[in-house]
């Protein structure tokens, strides 16, 4: 310019440009632009939030309302203004800018499922109701993405087969998941209206179950209450269960958690359960009590010498004779030697590491025809529980009913007694015979004559069309666990010490002190070691018992076993192990049992 000032241009140019400058800058535009501009800069440094983010569709709204509305001259007014074009267009800009909608829009996509070839991002729509939709989400934690962790089968998520485990999630209802935690994603879903819509990556580990699980059922072995659980992964996806339940297992993909339905509450929608694997380890670090007393260990090479005691009193009671009834062949379950003999087993299977985890069972449904014979009922507990008790009360409420089967016995027959009655005398050839072809459930030596239980004498009370009764060790139920025999083993438990004391004040039992076969009231000892004896059985064996029954009140402890048996009895379906039909677990129990022993 300061060139310029000194060039030979005329000054008549110059005034030109000054006007033209002038009346530009005058310009009413010009001077509108700038105070917006200044509005704009007040505004900005306020940081202005929109009030409302579809001012347009309102405003239409509104002028629809107001056209049926009325006639006033402000109505007039107000209907031109908001009919203009200008002023829907303003109204346009503002929502862009309220919504950040910067990007230009794209075209819509339609509702249903659909995959989109390049990237293979997948929009899928679920209908929202009442009913949870049935999968666990969790963030991964190397790419910090919200993938899907679990569908419980039955759900809505499942029976919709639009989402799966592993599928990542991009998007709930439009909003991006990027950057957000797990628990920030449920609200989102809650007060979504209508349908959840899913923007998602389909997962690589979509492919079919590793085995067919669709009728896998097993009976659970320990009471399990996800409240109490501090390592469930989602309570609420969780299912509760009890002792002897059965459980459908839908889903074993996951090493820890399965999941399963309970056959009792009737629901399809699968909840969590803790795996064999998992139940297993838990069980193994809390070994019973009793397992890790010391103890003065001595192998009892005397084991089998039990004594053998007539108990009269029981035949005489109602007139009904019930030989079974004799204790010929648990006898000396409470004696010391057989007390020792328990304790070497329980050493020895620890050693051996046989000692069964009480997890789950896999059973199979049996459906009971009139025709076929009464399930054998097996009644086991530690020395002087009740079991004999318990079994002469089931006899003498029904005779036709219950039956108990005959000894057998080498030693000579006595004057009073009737063969097949009493006992039935054997030579001691067919007896040694008998245990060589593993006919004899449990047997025991006194004053050098046997004493035991014949599967024949099963047999025939069987036969007979009665529920047969039998009273054995639980190391024994080996000798009947088969679809022929389909044993119902009830575990007959001490009550608490305290209960023990207060019941048995009267009861009196034959102990075997140094084989003198005396009858005695209870000691402080005894009501220990039957505690002791049973909490070791139930750890041994607890997985073969169908039901554990605390003897407490004598008439209460009867009328719950009475009740159970009837039920069991008169049940539709009956579960009973599968291996009793296949030899072996089944296809889908050995495919997992790498995880675990096979109980
Ligand atoms: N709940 C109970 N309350 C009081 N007395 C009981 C109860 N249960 C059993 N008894 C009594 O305890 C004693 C031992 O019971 P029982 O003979 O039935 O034991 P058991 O389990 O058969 O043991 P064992 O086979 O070693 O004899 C008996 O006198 C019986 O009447």
């Amino acid at each position: 310019m300061e060139q310029s000032s000194f060039s030979s241009e005329p000054l008549s140019d110059r005034e030109e440009d000054y006007r033209f400058l002038h009346s530009m800058l005058m310009e009413k535009k010009l001077q509108l632009l700038f105070k917006i501009h200044e509005q704009l800069r007040r505004f900005e440094k306020r940081s202005p939030v929109a009030v409302q983010k579809h001012a347009a569709s309102l405003a239409s709204e509104m002028e629809e309302e107001l056209l049926v509305q009325g006639n006033s001259d402000e109505v007039k007014e107000l209907l031109v203004l908001v009919s203009k074009p200008t002023f829907k267009s303003l109204l346009r800009v503002h929502d862009t800018v309220a919504q950040r909608n910067f990007e230009p829009t794209l075209p819509p996509i339609p509702d249903d499922a659909m995959e989109d070839e390049e990237d293979s991002v997948k929009i899928v729509s679920l209908v929202k109701t009442k009913e949870p939709l049935g999968a666990t989400i969790k963030m991964d934690k190397s790419t910090g993405a919200i993938v899907v962790a679990r569908i419980m089968r039955g759900g809505s998520a499942d029976k919709s087969d639009l989402i799966h485990e592993g599928d990542e999630l991009k998007e709930v209802n439009g909003v991006s998941l990027k950057h957000r935690k797990p628990k920030e994603i449920l609200p989102l879903m809650a007060c979504s209206q209508g349908d959840i819509k899913f923007k998602i990556i389909p997962g690589s580990s979509n492919e079919d179950m590793p085995f067919n699980i669709k009728k896998f059922f097993v009976r659970a072995l320990f009471d399990y209450d996800p409240v109490d659980d501090p390592a469930i992964p989602c309570k609420d996806a969780a299912l509760a269960f009890k002792r002897g339940d059965i459980l459908r297992v839908v889903s074993m993909k996951d090493n820890t958690w399965w999941q399963a339905c309970c056959l009792e509450n009737g629901s399809d929608r699968a909840g969590l359960i803790p795996s064999k694997q998992l139940q297993g380890r838990r069980v193994a670090l809390q070994r019973p009590k009793a397992l890790f007393k010391p103890r003065l260990i001595k192998t009892p090479d005397d084991e089998k010498e039990f004594p053998v005691t007539e108990d009269e009193d029981y035949g005489a009671i109602s007139g009904i004779h019930i030989a079974g009834l004799r204790r010929s062949f648990r006898l000396g379950r409470k004696s010391s030697a057989a007390m020792k003999g328990v304790r070497f087993r329980r050493w020895s299977a620890e050693a051996h590491g046989t000692i069964c985890s009480p997890t789950y069972i896999e059973v199979i449904p049996y459906h009971k025809e009139p025709k076929h014979r009464h399930r054998l009922v097996v009644l086991v507990g530690p020395g002087g529980v009740g079991t004999t008790e318990l079994k002469r009360r089931l006899v003498i409420s029904d005779p036709d009913h219950y039956g108990t089967s005959v000894p057998y016995t080498t030693r000579e027959k006595r004057k009073q007694e009737r063969e097949g009655v009493d006992y039935h005398f054997v030579s001691v050839q067919k007896f040694e015979e008998d245990i060589l072809n593993q006919r004899i459930v449990e047997y025991g030596q006194y004053k050098g004559h046997y004493y035991g239980t014949n599967l024949d004498a099963v047999h025939r009370v069987m036969a007979e069309g009665k529920v047969c009764l039998l009273d054995v060790h639980p190391s024994k139920i080996g000798c009947v666990y088969s679809f022929e025999f389909k044993p119902y083993v009830v575990f007959v438990k001490p009550p608490r010490i305290e209960e023990l004391r207060l019941t048995r004040r009267r009861a009196k039992f034959v102990c075997d002190e140094e084989n003198t076969n005396q009858v005695r009231i209870f000691s402080e000892e005894d009501f220990e070691d039957m505690i002791d004896l049973a909490e070791i059985m139930e750890s041994l064996y607890g997985h073969l018992f169908d039901k554990v029954i605390v003897n407490g009140d004598i008439a209460a402890a009867f009328r719950t076993l009475k009740a159970d048996l009837e039920k069991m009895e008169e049940a539709e379906v009956q579960w009973v192990p599968a291996e009793w039909i296949c030899s072996t677990p089944t296809k889908v129990w050995r495919s997992c049992s790498h995880l675990t022993s096979w109980i």
